[in-house]
């Protein structure tokens, strides 16, 4: 591609806002972008991030039309993983950059699904950034495991974006209705809505619950693939249908991708979460909201819920207005976060040392040679 095909003066303008927009550009970003437009940039969301490149989705500043590029996302990767790029984000492209277009910088995120990072690891990793709705699909044809989505929306809640549960394959059931209630009963708040991609019921709701930007997320085979092209309408996910009708799911989807959808708007699918470890501790409390009311009526505003007089989680446990199940589900969350935090604080400490370490050493190596003598250590 050639770089003196693109002028600065398209960019970041009106003619990208108004072809962005069902990609969900707004004005806002646009005042954020005008600085990176005087240098030459060019606006653009991620649609798919691979190793060390993107396929980013721009309005051609030639043209004027909608166009998707690779760029090489290595000059803003590197950094702590949760600052990676990800699908989702809206970045300053530079267009003319040698050998490949490369994305200059990230624009600030309005919101960030990021869960801990596999193994043994306690850094975050993004799925998908500057989401409005996060749809919870949850398959209809097995048992609904309630921890799990209690998981995920404790997941939803601290991304900053607005849970919905999409409890999929409506088709494959007499009755939704008793598992709609349970779900409900864990989710207070939270719209819960019966699909089936197969024969369309209740997409049409569901079109009208998604903001502007969507994000599913699941465990494998819930059917979000499936969910996917039928909201795209239009195969633009690979679905591997299992042919003993094998409810595991396959990891069919093995990178995030963004799809633009006919009335407005765009969809993340993400690939299948076996684990979601959670990355952070408010998104507890509001997945857990009448947990945090009760223990705001102990009697003790430090009470361990144990053994104190007056405790009213205690007291609700007992009169079964707290299940014991979401009671243990939610100890065994916040015990997960708080390790997460430790090994977190934990790192940064180890960090801080490292690099006093590595600035200290470095001193001593710039007085050598200048000095002939060793620095004192
Ligand atoms: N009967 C019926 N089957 C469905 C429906 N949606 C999905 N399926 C089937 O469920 C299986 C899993 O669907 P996928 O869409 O691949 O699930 P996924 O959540 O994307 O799975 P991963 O890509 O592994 O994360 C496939 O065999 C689909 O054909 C539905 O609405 N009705
Ligand atoms: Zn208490």
């Amino acid at each position: 591609m050639s770089s003196s095909s693109f002028s600065s003066s398209a960019a970041g303008g009106s003619a990208a806002g108004s072809v962005l927009s069902p990609y969900g550009w707004t004005a806002e970003l646009s005042e954020q972008f005008e600085l990176f437009a005087e240098a030459g940039l060019v606006p653009a969301r991620l649609a798919r991030v691979d190793r060390g490149q993107a396929d980013a989705v721009l309005a051609d500043p030639g043209t004027g039309e909608l166009r998707t590029v690779r760029a090489d996302t290595r000059p803003v990767s590197g950094g702590a993983a949760p600052a990676n790029p990800c699908t989702g984000d809206w970045v300053a492209l530079d267009l003319a950059a040698e050998p490949m277009t490369a994305v200059a910088a990230l624009l600030p995120r309005r919101s960030a699904i990021i869960r801990k990072g596999a193994g043994k690891s306690s850094e975050g990793q993004v799925l998908a950034a500057n989401v409005d709705t996060v749809l919870i699909a949850v398959s209809l044809a097995l048992d609904p495991d309630l921890g799990r989505v209690e998981r995920f929306l404790a997941l939803a809640y601290e991304s900053g974006a607005e849970p919905l549960v999409v409890l999929t394959k409506s088709d494959l059931v007499g009755d939704a209705e008793f598992v709609r209630e349970d779900v409900e009963r864990i989710a207070p708040g939270v719209p819960v809505l019966v699909v089936s991609a197969e024969t369309g019921a209740g997409l049409d709701v569901l079109r009208a619950c998604m903001g502007a930007t969507s994000a599913l997320i699941g465990q494998s085979g819930a059917g979000k693939s499936t969910l996917t092209n039928a909201l795209a309408g239009h195969q633009v996910m690979t679905v591997q249908r299992t042919r003993e009708g094998d409810e595991k799911g396959r990891h069919t989807t093995t990178t995030r991708e963004l799809f633009a959808l006919p009335g407005g708007g765009v969809l993340i699918d993400t690939p299948g979460l076996r684990g979601v470890g959670l990355y952070g501790g408010e998104g507890l409390q509001q997945a857990f909201a009448e947990i945090d009311e009760l223990a705001g009526r102990c009697r003790f505003p430090d009470c361990s819920h144990l053994s104190e007089p007056g405790c009213a989680v205690r007291a609700a446990l007992a009169d079964g207005t707290l299940a014991q199940r979401r009671w243990e589900s939610y100890l065994k969350l916040q015990r997960e976060n708080e390790w997460i935090a430790a090994r977190t604080d934990a790192r940064l400490a180890a960090d801080r040392v490292r690099g006093w370490k590595q600035r200290s050493k470095e001193a001593r190596g710039n007085i050598r040679p200048w000095h002939g003598r060793r620095a004192p250590s």
